[in-house]
């Protein structure tokens, strides 16, 4: 059996500026239909990967293949294929907001479509805004619009680079549906962003970079079920001082006030019930139970911290 093309197959891509190494050697390989989360904080790379496949950032070292095609071997034919939503804010004050879609399809060698036309700025909630003239749209509509230009000509492979950074989150949420939409009729999506709920919500997988390096690649799931753990919090409503020796076998905290004992659960360890049910049965005074799950969030902090893996510890 054949293996499907890959939408985007990256080999030792490396962007240096000067001195300064600000892609090292990335290797990733991203599935037609995926949607893959690239995170990282500030100035780890991320911009420059995808400014790399887009024609933006001219790589020092390595290969891109989009859909299977090799970008050094031809530059411009895979691109039509590509999609972006930029950081920043960059299209002609002066045309209306269809106008500047229709443009977009006709740069990308498309016939003109109305009805794609309309179908972005329905998705998108700019329906109403369009025979405005762009620079008349406010903030939040402008970040509506550069979506709705990166999608109008139908790209199979779509990057969004921060696409809900500073709007509201009716934007968020139409964006959120869309993306959605999209990969589920196979559009590959790469996203970044420092909001990680929307990498919670979307994403497939997840690529951590740091520094240009890129750290872990792993499915959502199971990188929050291997770095992420469940901390169980139990509140007395007296006290305690000591705890028995079934207790103190699962190794919880007791506060120094001993009002609550904290259990940290994590893969390879008693569940969380089995100590409560201990607790329960010598009839501890418990006030309270609370549980709470690690987020993408906890666990790309401590994936930048350095802790490894529990698996490979
Ligand atoms: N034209 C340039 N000249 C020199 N250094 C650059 C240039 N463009 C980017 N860099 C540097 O490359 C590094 C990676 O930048 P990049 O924009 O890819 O980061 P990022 O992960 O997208 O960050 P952010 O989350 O802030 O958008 C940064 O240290 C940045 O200062």
């Amino acid at each position: 059996m054949s293996t499907p093309t890959p939408a985007l197959e990256l080999q030792g891509l490396t962007k240096r500026y000067g001195t300064f190494t600000a892609l090292h050697q990335m290797n990733l390989t991203i599935q037609a239909g995926e949607i893959f989360a690239l995170l990282g904080p500030n100035g780890a790379g991320k911009t420059t990967m995808i400014g790399s496949v887009c024609g933006l950032v001219k790589k020092t070292e390595g290969s891109i293949r989009v859909f299977g095609q090799d970008l050094d071997k031809d530059p411009v034919g895979p691109r039509y294929q590509v999609g972006l939503v930029p950081q920043e804010i960059n299209f002609d004050p002066f045309f209306s907001v269809a106008e500047s879609l229709r443009i977009q399809q006709g740069f990308y060698g498309q016939k003109r479509d109305e009805a794609r036309v309309d179908e972005v700025l329905t998705a998108l909630n700019l329906h109403t805004k369009k025979d405005s003239l762009t620079r008349a749209l406010s903030g939040g509509m402008k970040r509506r619009l550069l979506i709705a230009k990166a999608l109008v000509h139908k790209p199979k492979l779509v990057f969004l680079d921060e696409p809900t950074a500073g709007v509201d989150v009716e934007l968020r949420r139409d964006l959120w549906t869309y993306v959605r939409k999209l990969a589920s009729q196979g559009t590959t999506i790469v996203l970044t962003t420092h909001y990680l709920e929307e990498a919670e919500e979307l994403a497939d997988r997840v690529g951590i970079i740091n520094e240009g390096k890129l750290l872990m690649v792993e499915d959502k799931a199971t990188l929050l079920k291997r770095f992420g753990e469940k901390r169980v919090v139990v509140t007395f409503d007296t006290p305690q001082t000591t705890l028995s020796e079934a207790v103190r076998r699962f190794t919880p905290r007791l506060a120094e006030d001993g009002r609550t004992l904290t259990y940290v659960e994590r893969e390879g360890v008693a569940p969380a019930g089995d100590l409560l049910r201990v607790l329960y049965a010598e009839g501890l005074p418990i006030a309270d139970v609370e549980t709470r799950r690690s987020r993408l969030e906890d666990v790309l902090l401590e994936v930048l911290r350095g802790r490894p893996s529990p698996q490979a510890a």
